[in-house]
């Protein structure tokens, strides 16, 4: 037997793995029985279904429209439901209970303030009520026996002109719970450099982003996410497939760009099942995450939307496994290279490489090889 397939994860391993995640939004996460009981309390009469189950059915399918535009018009039915305090405290809370449930140890959560204050919040009053929720989540998962850290990313919508606002507040809330900034939305016909400011701004204060580039759009928008921008991570990012060759022998050739990405580490927050809603690949075998963890780019795997494609970290793991073959090895090199691609600062990733996933996934392969052992002592002993 290879080692290939005798650390093949089940899916229970899977669950239990420690898990980062980059890129997940908060709009995108609610649980569909949330969405129905918001709406009620809120007098929100919009909602395509209200029984939960058929709810989360719909937001699949709705999302699975194989365009970026479109898939996003479902978000106005979750942001409709989060514009008070409680809704936006609740939605929190449930988000990182469900992400430490799922075997999440550290995750950076993003939304866009701007987009929640049509119930007459403030954008800090926005800000603390998700950070109270993540606070409340952690410490719940605590009391189960489950370690999670949240952090949030603040995102701007890149087809609004709010992007400095929202760069400075996430200047001012760094070190109280918000580790970055993002800009999201439709890419096409919205390039990054709209939001140079924004960006410029975040450099002079040493702060952190990250820019949705590379989805919906290809090469031109993650060069400007880069050269011009100054990105530190790519949101998606998979469209840097189209500069890398592959040969019918096999050899690979990659153009500049993506020469410069692998060079230089730039993490990609890839999200397969994401992609394969919108468009930006046909299907999980094919997904370009493949050539680029074979070719040691800083790959990690992302949820980005879990009530959108009816998916979770362990989900996204589980599709990779069956598509790859991936084992528990691949599943600590995806989460390794997600906790260095972190915006908390070193230390603190270090520590949490070391102590919290290094020896998860050692504890899981120790099961393993225990298993093992005592299976083949005990036909040994059959046999004697
Ligand atoms: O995959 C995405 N690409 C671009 N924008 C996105 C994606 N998923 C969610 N968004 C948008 C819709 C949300 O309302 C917003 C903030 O989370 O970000
Ligand atoms: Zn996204």
């Amino acid at each position: 037997m290879t080692s290939q397939t005798t650390t093949t994860p089940t899916p229970d391993q899977i669950r239990r793995a420690p898990k980062v995640l980059l890129h997940d939004h908060l709009d995108g996460g609610l649980r569909p029985g949330t969405i129905v009981e918001l709406a009620l309390e809120q007098g929100y009469s919009q909602l395509p279904e209200t029984d939960p189950d058929r709810l989360g059915v719909w937001f699949r399918e709705a999302a699975d429209s194989g365009s970026l535009e479109r898939y996003l018009e479902t978000f106005s039915h979750t942001v409709a439901v989060m514009q008070t305090h409680d809704a936006l405290v609740r939605v929190a809370r449930e988000c990182a209970e469900d992400l430490a449930e799922d075997g999440v140890v550290y995750a950076e959560v993003r939304y866009a303030p701007e987009q929640h204050l049509e119930g007459g919040l403030s954008l800090e009053e926005v800000v603390e009520a998700v950070n109270e929720g993540f606070r409340q989540g952690e410490a719940l998962a605590r009391e189960d026996g489950r370690r999670i850290r949240v952090g949030a990313l603040l995102t701007a919508m890149r087809h609004a002109a709010r992007a400095l606002e929202i760069a400075e507040l996430a200047n001012r809330y760094r070190d109280l719970g918000v580790v970055g900034f993002d800009i999201a939305g439709a890419e096409a016909g919205h390039p990054p450099t709209r939001h140079l400011d924004a960006f410029e701004y975040l450099k002079r204060e040493n702060n952190h982003f990250t820019i949705h580039a590379g989805e919906a759009f290809g090469l031109p928008s993650i060069w400007q996410a880069l050269q011009w921008c100054g990105a530190d991570r790519l949101g998606h990012g998979v469209r840097i497939i189209d500069d890398i060759q592959v040969h019918e022998d096999g050899s690979v050739k990659l153009g500049r760009l993506a020469s410069y990405v692998r060079d230089k580490r730039i993490p990609l927050e890839l999200c397969p099942s994401s992609n394969l809603q919108t468009g930006a690949a046909s299907s999980f075998a094919e997904h370009p995450i493949g050539l680029l963890r074979r070719l040691h780019f800083r790959a990690t795997v992302n949820t980005d939307n879990r009530l959108m494609s009816q998916t979770s970290m362990s989900r996204e793991f589980e599709r990779l496994v069956d598509a790859f073959g991936y084992t528990l090895d691949d599943m600590q090199w995806f989460s390794v290279n997600a906790m260095k691609s972190a915006f908390i600062p070193f230390d603190e990733r270090l520590a949490m490489i070391n102590d919290v996933v290094k020896p998860g996934y050692a504890e899981l392969k120790s099961e393993w090889l225990f298993k093992q052992t005592a299976s083949t002592s005990g036909s040994a002993a059959e046999l004697g």
